[in-house]
């Protein structure tokens, strides 16, 4: 194979913005159209095996979930010197897990209002998935990716923290755009091969390999989400606590409405039939925009 990486050709590299097991992912310059992309490099996974199954998943669910605005944009992927390359969307404002640890730190919160908007973001996204007979399986904060952006005079336009240009500008910021990301475990809902996501926001069902109701597993980890983007974390990974949530035991969030704490019980129902629908959800009263000035 050529020697001259495409990644080296197409990318200025400007930071590592994570790494895991996964690999590492950079947020990258495309030297052609001066865009910025996060772009994730991870080790070619071998012939045949689970990992090949997932990056392949990854990149097939990206292709068949085109745009929408909740959902985080797929440009491209390649293989090179022994690693696989996507290249998505950059969402500048981190992820809803960043966010969650900074309120831990300075023991804030999100208000209703916020907590609302957040829920009823990842539910439009989730709902354009499902409508594919797709399922994202691996709802969690550190999968929802927050852009902000700035409205100038007239029309849109990213901001970027290095572009000086920001402040002579007469700009002010507008709500934050929560987008799901890495649909590494996303699968059809008819012919489910389920990788499952992170124990901390799984469904019992799903632990219990009952893949009848898959979107509604989606719901659950999306409840869990907002629950603790609400201040209701650290989540059990195991054990009584684990166990109680699953029960339907959610205790409930002080400083929220008791509309939004049982529509969140609702939602972590252990019945998965009894769990609203996403459709039901971005429809739902408590969402509406009148409801959430
Ligand atoms: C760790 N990390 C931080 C970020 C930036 C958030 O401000 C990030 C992004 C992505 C991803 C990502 C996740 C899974 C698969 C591929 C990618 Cl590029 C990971 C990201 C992604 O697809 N888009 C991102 O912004």
């Amino acid at each position: 194979d050529s020697n001259i990486s495409r990644y080296e050709a197409e990318f200025l590299e400007v930071c590592k913005i994570g790494s895991g097991e996964f690999g590492s992912v950079y947020k990258c310059i495309n030297r052609l159209d001066g865009c910025t992309y996060a772009v994730k490099k991870s080790k070619k996974p071998i012939a045949g095996s689970v990992l090949e199954k997932m990056a392949l998943n990854e990149v097939y669910a990206h292709a068949v979930l085109g745009a929408h605005i909740h959902v985080v944009r797929y440009y491209s992927a390649w293989a090179e010197d022994n690693h696989m390359i996507i290249q998505n969307e950059f969402c500048n404002g981190g992820s809803l897990a960043d966010v969650i640890s900074q309120h831990m730190q300075d023991g804030k919160t999100f208000s209703e209002p916020q907590l609302k908007q957040v829920l009823l973001q990842v539910a439009q996204g989730l709902e354009y998935i499902h409508m594919q007979g797709l399922v994202h399986l691996d709802i969690k904060p550190g999968n929802i990716f927050i852009s902000h952006q700035t409205r100038i005079k007239d029309g849109l336009h990213e901001i970027h923290e290095d572009e000086e240009s920001n402040e002579k500008m007469q700009s002010y910021s507008i709500s934050p755009v929560y987008k799901i990301g890495d649909l590494g475990h996303v699968t059809s809902v008819v012919n489910p091969k389920v990788e499952e996501g992170d124990i901390r926001y799984l469904p019992n069902e799903i632990l219990q390999e009952d893949f009848d109701h898959l979107p509604k597993a989606d719901i659950f980890s999306l409840a869990l989400s907002v629950y603790e983007s609400g201040g209701g974390g650290p989540l059990p990974k195991n054990g009584d606590d684990w166990h109680r949530i699953r029960e339907g035991l959610l205790p409930p969030l002080r400083h929220l409405s008791h509309d939004l704490n049982e529509l969140l019980k609702d939602m972590v129902n252990p019945d998965p039939t009894q769990r609203p629908s996403v459709t039901s959800l971005v429809q739902h009263s408590l969402l509406c925009p009148q409801s959430n000035v």
